[in-house]
């Protein structure tokens, strides 16, 4: 039974090449009369951290304690890269060159596609003996209180003493995860783990093709030659395997979608320290870890998993339903989505014969937030409201239903005639009812106008509903059994 630990045990050090990732969003409408290129009118800018810094947030995300020491240039992204990791509560230990510029990217995004990304980076050999000096000093005074470092190398030179770092956290007996960049993976003998990309397994190791068996020896191979405790290959849609003294973990995929998977490495090789650091046995870190990239890859650019979403993954992997909560675990799945800036939308209803009406009212209502939480009401309720003759599904049936929609994130039943005490209890940001109700009227919509919130009135889709599909029914006769 794979549980999700309490990660603010886990001290893990980051240390590795920052970046900052910027986005410009726009709108494609034409091709440019000068060149054939699509025009993109930017409306839009974000800056996320990104490289060893989107490692660091991952780490920041699930509680773990975390710190980072890398080099930022002195200049805006620097600056903007400092705010950033106060905000996600990540505690910089940053070097600032005056040398080389941060290193950032900027994508131009246009209907969710990345067209272009422009790298504003200069590889850099760390200055002298002055930077890398005090690269390590930092470094050996941040080791007295850490449980795992976490070196992430994207090859522009943070880590050009990598072996050093590693020896000198071995020698305190303090676990070191490396994620490796190049061909050169000498410099990492003596690490605990490698977390390596097929590709980068392979171009080091010699591909192995489909053939698991080649895969396993070739791991073996490098886990001996390198002196690693072990090795973690991350096989994008094929999910991870993890080879170590002893033997070889086999961990499938779990994403349910896959958008963009920029930065899934990093959050396997955060969520694998905060694991380790937290107490965990390597392998299970490891499955905590492919849970965690099944997450980030259903969402736009780098990103993290909270725990919420890790506890709800892990629910699911173990046969549990996804999405069917209890109104506790409801409150705490909610506050942490605001706490990320969710906007939280709500309804409710009976829900008995799914229709395509249903489905367009669901579609528009999540269209309103980040996430849908709908109240179901339970079967006694239904009988008190429509008559003994309904429901027709029962209450779990009805659920699960609803929980398979792609608009429905959080599916919660409630007894009394109206949900207004739940709606009172949940506060979403939007509550949303369909057909002919005026806001003034919808149960609950008090509490939450007065909470900030407000209430929406959708327009039903014409032409469908329960009680005609039933009176349909009626009127074909008795079904013949299948
Ligand atoms: N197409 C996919 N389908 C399902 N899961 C995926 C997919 N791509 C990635 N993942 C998940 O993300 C993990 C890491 O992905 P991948 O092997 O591509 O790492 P990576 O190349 O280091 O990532 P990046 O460099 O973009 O940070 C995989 O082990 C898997 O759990
Ligand atoms: O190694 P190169 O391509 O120069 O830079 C890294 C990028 O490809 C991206 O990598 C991802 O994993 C993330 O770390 C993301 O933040 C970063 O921008």
């Amino acid at each position: 039974m794979l549980t999700i630990p309490p990660f603010d045990q886990a001290r893990v050090l980051v240390v590795g090449d920052v970046m900052l990732d910027r986005y410009w969003y726009g709108d494609t409408g034409r091709i440019s009369p000068e060149a054939p290129v699509p025009v993109v009118r930017i409306g839009d800018e974000e800056r996320r951290l990104g490289g060893a810094a989107n490692v660091a947030l991952n780490l920041a995300r699930v509680g773990a304690v975390t710190r980072l020491i890398g080099v930022i240039g002195d200049d805006e992204p620097g600056a903007a890269v400092r705010g950033l990791l106060a905000g996600a509560g990540v505690e910089p230990l940053l070097l600032e060159s005056g040398s080389h510029p941060t290193v950032s990217k900027l994508r131009v995004m246009s209907r969710s596609q990345q067209l272009i990304r422009l790298d504003f980076e200069k590889s850099f050999a760390l200055d002298g003996a002055f930077e890398r000096d005090a690269l390590m000093q930092r470094y050996e005074q941040a080791l007295a209180g850490t449980d795992v470092v976490v070196c992430s190398d994207y090859g522009k030179g943070t880590l050009a003493d990598v072996q050093a770092l590693i020896a000198a956290a071995r020698r305190r007996g303090i676990p070191v995860l490396v994620d490796p960049k190049g061909r050169d993976w000498q410099r990492y003998a003596g690490a605990s783990l490698i977390t390596p990309n097929l590709t980068e397994f392979e171009a080091v190791a010699g591909a192995a093709g489909d053939d698991d068996d080649a895969l396993v020896e070739r791991a073996e191979r490098l886990r001996v030659d390198l002196a690693v405790d072990g090795l973690l290959v991350t096989r994008s849609e094929k999910g991870m395997s993890l080879f170590s003294a002893a033997g070889h973990l086999h961990l499938p995929a779990q994403a349910r979608e896959v958008f963009d998977v920029t930065g899934a490495g990093d959050t396997v090789i955060a969520l694998l320290a905060a694991g380790i650091g937290a107490g965990l046995e390597v392998g299970d870190a490891a499955a905590i870890a492919n849970l965690g990239a099944g997450i980030v890859v259903a969402k736009l650019g780098t990103a993290t998993a909270s725990i919420a979403e890790l506890e709800r993954a892990a629910h699911a992997m173990q046969g549990g339903a996804v999405g069917l909560v209890d109104e506790d675990s409801l409150v705490a799945l909610l506050a942490d989505a605001r706490a990320h800036g969710q906007r939280v939308v709500m309804t409710n209803g009976c829900f008995d014969l799914l229709h395509p009406g249903h489905i367009a009212y669901l579609e528009a209502a999540r269209a309103l937030g980040d996430c849908l939480v709908v109240a179901v009401n339970d079967d006694a309720s239904v009988r008190r409201l429509k008559g003994p003759a309904r429901p027709l599904n029962d209450l779990g049936h009805r659920m699960q239903v609803l929980r398979g929609l792609a608009a429905v994130d959080w599916v919660v039943p409630f007894s009394e005639d109206t949900p207004e005490r739940l709606i009172c209890r949940l506060e979403p940001d939007v509550l949303v009812k369909g057909g002919d109700y005026r806001p003034d009227e919808v149960a609950g919509g008090e509490c939450v106008r007065a909470a900030g919130g407000e209430v929406r009135i959708l327009d039903f889709v014409e032409g469908y509903s329960t009680t005609a599909i039933i009176e349909r029914m009626n009127a074909s006769g008795p079904a013949e059994a299948d």
